[in-house]
């Protein structure tokens, strides 16, 4: 049963009505009186409850009601209505334990998606699974892994994924959480939908809004035809939002309107569009920080991490380097026509010890430089170290980019490829500038946002300037 709170009788009938609909009991009540009544009587699945349910509409009543109803029934979820002018309210309400807030007026599709997904969410959570269960029953095929932290991950995944809520990917840069996102579509039911990744981080605020929604021909002065934005494209599956944590507060608010709505409207047109879609956001920076320090806005933060999961750095889980290297040397094999490659024992071992910042991006560019420069089929620890210590490469760049005396010289024929040698340049200019991307950017030739693409690409860690 499901009790909707609610002193408004147009309201309670047509809540009543679409949820009889969906094949739920209903009941209502009017106020904290009924409330207690209806829970002294019988246990509801789950509650709405409208905070503004009185003529006071501060929302004070229902932060009240919230609050008492959280003492008598403390694991019930709760869904909290409130206008688009009291969102602070809702807020205050996920901080006191609500699970998700609707603003009115609500699209029907997307309220009963939300109680689906609270109440999905609210059976009891399984035990962490054991690799070999995890295989059989849901699709991580390249995710690669056994320690029990990312076993609860991938747990907390495949129980997630069928719902619709969001989820909230954290961790340092190159963890893996883009395949953590992808793994969310693809054990989700929208996994013949599209999956459309953004990359926030390298989108101007500028072109924030004709990338996400689109435009109109017209629109503005490039615009010559209509396009079509990523989150139409993404409609009936999922969009993944990297870099969440880099959006600027105008976009934010743009941003937090279609993740409440489900609509919007493309620059230069007046007629709103509706999609359905699954929202996974990640970043490696602290958002709760950035909340706090008022750089990200708290509201659009518990629309986005209802489900969050934090991803390990490599040096929380060294155990999983064995596996890493060899599940990445078995794909080059294929690649490289190089069937009998492998990796000693001792390399692997010597290999678990090594400090890794770039995580498992780091470690599989670097084996991967290994196999090409390395002739011998037996990978050793002396090869690895060659290739694989960026730590020691960067403090070599360093000096050679301050020092005067230093000869550029470009390396043999055959002993680099084209994108390694991007990645040491890009590193040396970075170093050189201080990190500082506008210069960065200039020196290499390029804009500042292809300039983005590719240290993302490359994982390399910088600092976002306007
Ligand atoms: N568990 C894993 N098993 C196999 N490969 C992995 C695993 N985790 C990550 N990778 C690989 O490491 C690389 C980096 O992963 P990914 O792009 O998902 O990291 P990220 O956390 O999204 O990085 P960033 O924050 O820089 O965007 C990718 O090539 C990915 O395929």
């Amino acid at each position: 049963m499901i009790l909707i709170i609610d002193d408004d009788i147009a309201i309670q009938t047509s809540l009543s009505l679409l949820f009889r609909k969906e094949g739920f009991a209903v009941r209502v009540a009017d106020g904290p009186f009924d409330t207690v009544e209806v829970l002294a009587e019988e246990t509801p699945e789950l509650i709405l409850l409208d905070m503004n349910f009185s003529v006071d509409t501060s929302g004070d009543d229902g932060l009240r009601l919230l609050r008492r109803i959280r003492e008598l029934v403390p694991n019930m979820p709760v869904i909290l209505i409130t206008g688009w002018g009291s969102i602070d309210l809702a807020v205050e309400g996920m901080k006191a334990g609500a699970k998700d807030f609707i603003t009115k007026p609500w699209q029907n599709d997307h309220l009963v998606q939300s109680v689906r997904t609270a109440l999905n969410l609210a059976q009891t959570i399984p035990a962490s699974l054991n690799r070999r269960k995890l295989d059989q029953q849901f699709r991580f095929d390249n995710i690669v892994g056994e320690d029990p932290n990312l076993l609860d991950i991938l747990t907390t995944v495949g129980r997630v994924a069928p719902t619709n809520a969001p989820v909230l990917i954290t961790g340092e840069s190159g963890t893996g959480k883009e395949l953590i996102a992808e793994a969310v579509h693809q054990n989700s039911r929208r996994q013949r939908q599209p999956f459309v990744k953004v990359n926030l981080g390298g989108i101007s605020s500028t072109l924030f809004e004709s990338e996400l929604f689109g435009h109109v021909r017209g629109a503005f002065t490039d615009a010559k035809t209509d396009r079509v934005g990523r989150f139409e494209l993404a409609n009936k599956g999922s969009i993944f939002l990297d870099e969440i944590g880099d959006l600027d507060p105008g976009s934010q608010v743009k941003l937090l309107r279609v993740l409440q709505d489900r609509t919007f409207e493309p620059l230069g047109s007046s007629k709103s569009r509706t999609v359905d879609v699954r929202i996974i956001c990640a970043t490696n920076r602290n958002l709760e920080e950035m909340v706090s320090k008022g750089q990200f806005r708290e509201d659009l933060f518990y629309r986005i991490n209802l489900i969050s999961v934090r991803l390990p750095a490599l040096r929380e889980r060294p155990g999983d380097i064995p596996l890493l290297v060899t599940y990445f040397v078995n794909n080059l094999k294929t690649i490289y026509g190089r069937p009998d490659l492998r990796v000693s024992p001792l390399a692997l071992k010597w290999l678990k010890n090594l400090p890794l910042p770039g995580n498992i991006r780091q470690l599989k560019n670097g084996v991967e430089r290994t196999v090409l420069l390395s002739s011998g089929d037996e990978l050793q620890a002396d090869d690895f170290e060659r290739n694989l210590t960026q730590q020691a490469s960067a403090t070599a760049l360093h000096r050679s980019a301050g020092d005067a005396a230093f000869q550029p010289s470009f390396p043999a024929v055959g002993s680099m490829t084209l994108e390694e040698m991007e990645y040491q340049m890009i590193q040396r200019a970075m170093t050189f500038h201080q990190n500082r991307v506008a210069k960065v950017a200039r020196a290499l030739g390029i804009t500042r946002f292809a300039l983005y693409r590719r240290l993302e690409k490359f994982g390399i860690s910088y600092t976002n300037e306007e």
